[in-house]
């Protein structure tokens, strides 16, 4: 027997060179060989503009630094709508509003599609509002949210605890009014809102054990969410080196997404045991909506659903606001006599014996054309997120192939010469006589983006927004010693790279801050 396999195998090794040439050979010249076949015979596509490309990079090279910059300057050169290659993954930019109208309004359908990225597979299993795919699944997810956080009976219901959490926020800075960190003050009362929308209570308020582990610390693992899905991971581009986790992206991934379950988890199971025994008639928070509804949908939305959901409102609604009220804040201090004239406006309006009420913002047009023109300069999602083309298409007489990522850079858009008269001068008064807003409609300033993925938090987001900037300008006169720095971190969500620590002097009389002063907000 051993003799007859060892015959066996030396044939074998004889044969192999001659194998080689006979089969192999010409396997390897067809699949070299198919590819550029094919590519001939293949109708050749009119892409749109680009700069030359490296082989195999294609332009990944290029996204290293400041992309939005970079890339505002590639439209300068090459057109609103330039095309890319990132690895094997076509991209394209668009850079004005007529290309964004197109991308975000007529062929809305089309590129409401997400790119499926290794960091969201793992964090959510994109089963979250902004990486689920366009289908009954997300439609359902939109439609809970709409209806337990951002639907107008729902934030109508939400006013008193959000006017309590401002004025908590202004009895902080009261007390310590000489070196305020706009960004931690901005989050932490982002955070609560969120926290008291979303769960019932503030985070600090649940009983966790896991929590009490600070690797389990929940603002944490969400801010290092937000950080890796800001990160152009390699892998996503070029796919034979994702193996590899270059970045440690998949890797660290994983972990934030295994410790986030855990705690989300004792929140969800804490929640059934009170939920047991009582009727669900009146649900009151944003978990027993999903609760209730994972309950009726039960095949539908699952507990890691919930926790994917549950995630999204928090990194989707906390960074932005902050962000947005920090540069707002930055350019306020750069221009004290804007500020001024915000706040007298403000000041005639409210008085001096009470707080601003969400009700008052409608009588602010200086107030709101302040927070406009912030967001036209500094919008905190400056390529909004990336959409997708789910099938071949036709953008201004170019062909977009299948899959490809489309982002709309609206920080160019914001700064364009062509669009904005003096667009680097930050200037509320252009918007006092315009109609322009930021609802959508308007494709020269889309901070909360257009169409189908446009952000369905904005009313909460903006109500918010304007209800701090106006407190904190109505209770407070404010003065930094350095004029602040615009450089920025960049991420899926920019930040200023300086905090703004600036110094407060109290305006109006400290009775007003206190938390049973119930008529004041
Ligand atoms: C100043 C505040 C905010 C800004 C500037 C902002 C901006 C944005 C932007 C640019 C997008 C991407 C749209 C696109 O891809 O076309 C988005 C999506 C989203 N935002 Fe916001 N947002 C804010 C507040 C909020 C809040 C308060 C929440 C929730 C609590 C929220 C939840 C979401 C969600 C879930 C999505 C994904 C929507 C989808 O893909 O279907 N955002 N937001």
């Amino acid at each position: 027997m051993a003799t007859t396999a060892m015959a066996i195998e030396r044939n074998h090794s004889y044969s192999s060179p001659l194998l080689f040439f006979v089969l192999l050979l010409p396997t390897l010249l067809i699949c070299l060989l198919l590819p550029a076949i094919l590519l001939l015979r293949k109708p050749r596509l009119r892409l749109p503009p680009g700069p030359p490309a490296l082989p195999l990079l294609g332009h990944l090279h290029l996204l290293s630094s400041a992309r939005h910059i970079l890339l505002t300057d590639l439209s300068k050169r090459y057109g609103p709508l330039i095309y890319l290659r990132l690895g094997s993954v076509p991209v394209v930019v668009a850079s004005s509003p007529a290309m964004a109208r197109l991308i975000l309004q007529k062929h809305d359908q089309i590129f409401a599609w997400r790119p499926q990225l290794q960091v969201a597979m793992h964090l959510f299993g994109m089963r979250d509002v902004l990486f689920s795919q366009p289908g009954p699944y997300w439609k359902l997810v939109r439609r809970i949210c709409a209806m337990g956080l951002f639907g107008n009976k729902r934030l109508e219901g939400f006013r008193p605890m959000i006017a309590d959490e401002v004025r908590a926020m202004l009895c902080t800075i009261a007390h310590a009014p000489d070196k305020v960190h706009v960004r931690e003050m901005g989050f932490a009362t982002s955070l609560s809102i969120i926290s008291r929308m979303a769960i019932g209570k503030k985070l600090e308020e649940v009983a966790i054990e896991s929590q009490a582990d600070p690797a389990y610390n929940l603002v944490k693992l969400m801010l290092e969410s937000i950080r890796l899905l800001g990160v152009f991971n390699v892998g996503d581009y070029i796919p034979w080196l994702a193996w590899m986790d270059l970045q440690g992206c998949g890797r660290k991934s994983k972990a934030v997404a295994k410790k986030m379950h855990t705690i989300w988890q004792e929140v969800i199971d804490g929640r059934r045991r009170m939920r047991r025994g009582q009727s669900h008639e009146t649900d009151v928070d944003f978990l027993d909506i999903l609760l209730s509804e994972s309950e009726v949908n039960n095949a539908q939305i699952s507990d890691s659903d919930i926790k994917a959901i549950l995630t999204d409102m928090f990194s989707g609604g906390i960074d932005t606001s902050t962000n947005s009220l920090e540069f707002t804040f930055a350019e306020l201090l750069a221009h004290p006599l804007i500020m001024k004239r915000a706040q007298e406006e403000i000041r005639t309006l409210v008085g001096a014996s009470r707080l601003v009420q969400e009700l008052d913002i409608e009588q602010l047009p200086y107030l709101r054309a302040v927070l406009k023109e912030s967001m036209r300069l500094h919008p905190v999602g400056p390529l909004l997120a990336p959409h997708m083309a789910r099938q071949q298409c036709k953008i201004a007489g170019f062909d977009i192939p299948t899959n490809t990522h489309a982002f709309v850079n609206m920080w160019a858009i914001g700064r364009d010469p062509t669009i904005w008269d003096r667009p680097l001068e930050f200037c509320p008064e252009r918007f006092l006589d315009s109609n322009i807003d930021v609802h959508g409609q308007h494709f020269e300033l889309l901070p909360f983006s257009s169409g189908r993925r446009s952000c369905p938090g904005m009313a909460l987001g903006l109500g918010n927004l304007h209800l701090m900037l106006a407190n904190l300008l109505h209770v407070f006169d404010w003065t930094i010693g350095n004029s602040p720095s615009f450089s920025i971190k960049l991420g899926i969500i920019v930040a200023l790279a300086n905090p703004i620590i600036a110094k407060a002097s109290l305006k109006v009389s400290k009775h007003l801050l206190e938390a049973h002063a119930d008529d004041a907000l």
